[in-house]
């Protein structure tokens, strides 16, 4: 559970996979902005196993690239991951939460270089990540998902779009 006195911020779209509360094989994350960062509290369960007992690196690298989506927010910006770096430092046993923090390291022109940590309520930091997101419009989406669905994901965001709306 998140503290309070932060700002939640809303899903990407209901069916994200990263944080969509609509979509029960989802992560369902809920995201506050702490200033210029970005943090998630995420125990992983059954459903994101790899070995036994321990987190699923895949279900890992969606939690950071998920919430690196999240940092958008902050930037103002409509940008998509081009690379993910994930460095699993130490495995991630089921059921313990984890803090995820992520925040925009640099802008390079349309590049966005991002990273982010994840650290056990043990105070252990099991994984890093570094990614690089690049700005696009929005028709970059609307060429894919319906009208419908395009728009809906950027009327409910308090996001500036490239175009300045
Ligand atoms: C606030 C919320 C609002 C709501 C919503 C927001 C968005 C909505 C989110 C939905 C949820 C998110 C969830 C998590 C984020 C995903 O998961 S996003 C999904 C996964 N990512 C993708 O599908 C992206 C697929 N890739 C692409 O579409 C294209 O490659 C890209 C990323 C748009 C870039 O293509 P492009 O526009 O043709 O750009 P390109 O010329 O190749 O490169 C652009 C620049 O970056 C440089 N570059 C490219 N690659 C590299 C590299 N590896 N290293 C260094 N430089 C590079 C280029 O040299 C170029 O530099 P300049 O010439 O501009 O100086």
């Amino acid at each position: 559970m998140a503290d309070s006195g932060f700002a939640s911020l809303p899903p990407h779209h209901p069916q994200c996979l990263g944080c969509g509360p609509d979509n029960p094989a989802g992560l369902q994350l809920s995201v506050y902005r702490d200033g210029d960062e970005v943090f998630t509290d995420l125990a992983f369960d059954a459903r994101h196993r790899g070995a036994p007992g321990l987190a699923h690196g895949g279900a890992i690298s969606a939690a950071c690239d998920d919430l690196f989506g999240f940092v958008l927010y902050v930037v103002e910006e409509i940008a998509v991951t081009r690379t993910l770096t994930v460095e699993y430092r130490a495995p991630v046993p089921l059921g313990q939460r984890h803090r995820i923090t992520a925040r925009l390291h640099h802008r390079d022109g349309r590049r966005l270089h991002l990273e982010a940590a994840g650290v056990g309520d043990d105070g252990v930091t099991r994984f890093t990540a570094q990614a690089l997101f690049i700005v696009v419009d929005i028709d970059h989406f609307s060429d894919h998902g319906t009208e419908h669905d395009v728009h809906a994901m950027f009327t409910q965001h308090p996001l500036r779009t490239r175009e300045g709306g």
